[in-house]
């Protein structure tokens, strides 16, 4: 980084252990002379003055990354500066922007000139780059911004009948998440989840529900305001839990209506107000197979986009070996069965849901989905021991 060239040029620094510290005369002058920017040099450092020192602790490239993102959410100012060297990721309601590779997806990236040039063509006003989210940022703090060349634009119909125009254009086509989420690289499918759950966020939260107002979005779009009672609103995800069934030697996996022919999970429902995520699993797992739950272990979480922004809390659950007859909510569920170690572990092996979909012999959700990451530990260490429920 520069800053840390700007140290080991400067004779009046001294070193102590991770501490630098630095004559406050000297920096200014230094600043002054080198036209250093004081509000860029502290995204690598925290300063602090002590006498007639400055004393700056040298964070790591994750904690500066974090509070530069905190300082663009925060500050509209710094954000639509941040947009001069910033990347778009493109959106047409809600589908991404992809490039077909073989059997991959890439996000195709746009500078702010090209997006400029994109817009002026596709006969929109560039002030629509101000409808553009914030969804993350480069290890050199380069923005990842995105923004949906139709949702909020006034020119929609327009928009609209020009798709097809547009994806010439861009030299890609615009595709539904769904399709794309297992063929992209976990880094674009990180930041498209993200950017479709927030550009969605925004198309949905357009009014002020005590008002009736419209909501002006701070520029990176981390919230929304009312201008006339300044009610905040934040970007929201509902809590899900997922939890992984096993007796001690066999795991329940089940399956909806609506899953792809042959694909079975593990068991999923929404939190309901008020509850923890413990009495979340005990309740849904009662409620979808007529079980009860003795123990649980927390396992990991995951952002899900799907239909809208879930936070997946993804669990272990046991149930007594005596206790494993199951009632089927044929309301929330299609079919739920035990699966030995064998089957699971078999499925696991040969996971192509593309080939397995056409043969429609049992298959297991793809890597990128938090069930397959829950099976996959089960099947590596099946009797890890939960705590009681
Ligand atoms: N990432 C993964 O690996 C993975 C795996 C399985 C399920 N999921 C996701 O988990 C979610 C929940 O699973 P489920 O469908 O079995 O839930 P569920 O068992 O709670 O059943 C869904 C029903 O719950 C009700 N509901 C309560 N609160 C809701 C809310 N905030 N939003 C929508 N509906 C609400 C609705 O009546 C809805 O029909 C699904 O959206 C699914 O996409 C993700
Ligand atoms: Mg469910």
């Amino acid at each position: 980084m520069e800053l840390l060239d700007f140290y080991c040029q400067c004779e009046n620094v001294l070193f102590m252990g991770n501490k630098i510290l630095i004559d406050i005369q000297f920096k200014r002058n230094h600043l002054l002379q080198n036209g250093f920017d004081l509000t860029m040099s502290l995204y690598c450092g925290i300063a602090c003055r002590r006498k007639s020192f400055w004393c700056f602790r040298l964070l790591s490239t994750y904690v500066t990354k974090t509070r530069y993102l905190f300082e663009l959410k925060e500050d509209d100012d710094a954000c639509k500066k941040a947009q001069q060297t910033g990347a778009f990721y493109l959106f047409h309601s809600l589908a991404p922007l992809l490039q077909k590779s073989g059997h991959q997806y890439q996000a195709p990236r746009h500078s702010l000139l090209e997006l400029e040039r994109l817009l002026a063509k596709f006969g929109q006003d560039t002030q629509r780059i101000e409808d553009s989210v914030l969804i993350g940022c480069s290890e050199q703090h380069e923005a990842r911004f995105a923004l949906d060349l139709v949702l909020n634009s006034s020119s929609s119909i327009n928009a609209s009948l020009q798709k097809s125009e547009m994806e010439t254009e861009l030299k890609g086509s615009f595709t539904k998440l769904r399709k794309a989420l297992f063929q992209l690289n976990t880094k674009d499918a990180s930041l498209l989840t993200t950017a479709q759950a927030l550009l969605r966020w925004h198309d949905a939260h357009q009014f002020c529900s005590r008002s009736g107002q419209p909501t002006k979005k701070n520029m990176a779009g981390s919230k929304r305001v009312c201008p006339s009672n300044k009610i905040i609103y934040y970007p929201q995800m509902a809590p899900v839990v997922i939890t992984l069934v096993s007796d001690g030697t066999r795991c329940l996996l089940a399956r909806q209506s609506s899953f792809p022919k042959g694909m079975y999970s593990a068991l999923a429902g929404f939190c309901d107000i008020g509850e923890s995520m413990e009495e979340a699993v005990r309740r849904e797992v009662a409620e979808e197979v007529g079980l009860e739950v003795e123990t649980l272990q927390y396992s990991a979480s995951q952002h899900w986009p799907f239909p809208n922004s879930s936070l997946m809390i993804a669990c272990h659950a046991t149930v007594k070996p005596g206790q494993t007859e199951i009632q089927v909510n044929l309301k929330e569920l299609e079919a739920a069965g035990w699966f030995s170690h064998d089957e699971v572990a078999t499925a696991l092996r040969k996971n192509n849901p593309y080939t397995q979909q056409q043969n429609g012999t049992f298959w297991l959700p793809p890597k990128l989905a938090i069930a397959h990451q829950l099976i996959k530990e089960w099947v590596e260490k099946p009797s890890c021991s939960p705590l009681p429920a």
